[in-house]
């Protein structure tokens, strides 16, 4: 399903090479990848999403390589089939809870289905705020609703930028808890980067970078 190989980054008028060991995710295998700030997890995460292009290597996702893609055809494919939980709230502020998930099905050239929408914000105790604006929602709130846009599409994989670093335990294991539900809905592979060492039990596969 997920596989890289051989990649180096190094951002531009910097000196670093950054080198990554290999991932090999089968379907619905997950992974966590820990490491000390500063190390470079979140430029693997963005690599791995296609946001960054690397200096060397590959990135292919169904076997599609996406270092080859273009502009246009890369945002194509990572509309349909990545979801990504960063670190900073991403939903969009002037629009409705519901209208941002229609936002992002949109995006992602997928059928809006009330039903399913529904649905999805019932499981994440969102339900009754389907009409809020995102600026009145609260932290938790806010947090639930950025798993729900990155999972609405029903993404082959789930990337998250540090999803729990800032929660304590109960918060962090309900969030790691609703990532692991939604992977297994759609069979989706969850790669989760953070420095936060609690998660490492609930995965199989660990890269400490
Ligand atoms: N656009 C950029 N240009 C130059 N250097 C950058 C850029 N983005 C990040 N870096 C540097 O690359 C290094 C790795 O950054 P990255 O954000 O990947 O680390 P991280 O492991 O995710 O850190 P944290 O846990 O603190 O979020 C850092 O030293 C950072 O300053």
């Amino acid at each position: 399903m997920l596989q890289s190989s051989n990649l180096t980054f190094q951002y531009k008028k910097t000196e670093h090479l950054f080198r990554f060991p290999n991932i090999d995710l089968k379907k619905q295998e997950h992974l966590v990848i820990l490491g000390k700030s500063g190390i470079g997890k979140t430029t693997l995460l963005h690599l791995l999403a296609g946001i960054l292009k690397p200096s060397t290597g590959t990135v292919s996702l169904n076997s599609q390589d996406i270092t080859v893609l273009r502009e246009s055809s890369l945002d194509r494919f990572r509309g349909k089939n990545i979801g990504l939980v960063f670190q900073k709230k991403h939903a969009i502020q002037t629009l409705n809870v519901l209208d941002n998930l229609k936002a992002r099905l949109y995006f992602g050239k997928k059928k809006v289905n009330l039903n399913k929408m529904e649905a999805l914000l019932a499981e994440l105790d969102l339900l009754d705020f389907k009409t809020s604006k995102v600026q009145t929602l609260s932290e938790g709130q806010l947090q639930r609703l950025g798993i729900a846009i990155a999972v609405i599409h029903e993404p082959e994989i789930i990337l998250a930028d540090e999803p729990t670093s800032s929660l304590d335990d109960a918060n962090c294991k309900m969030v790691l808890e609703l990532l692991l539900k939604q992977a297994a809905k759609t069979q989706a592979n969850l790669i989760v980067i953070t420095h936060d060492h609690r998660i490492k039990s609930y995965f199989q596969n660990t890269i400490m970078l």
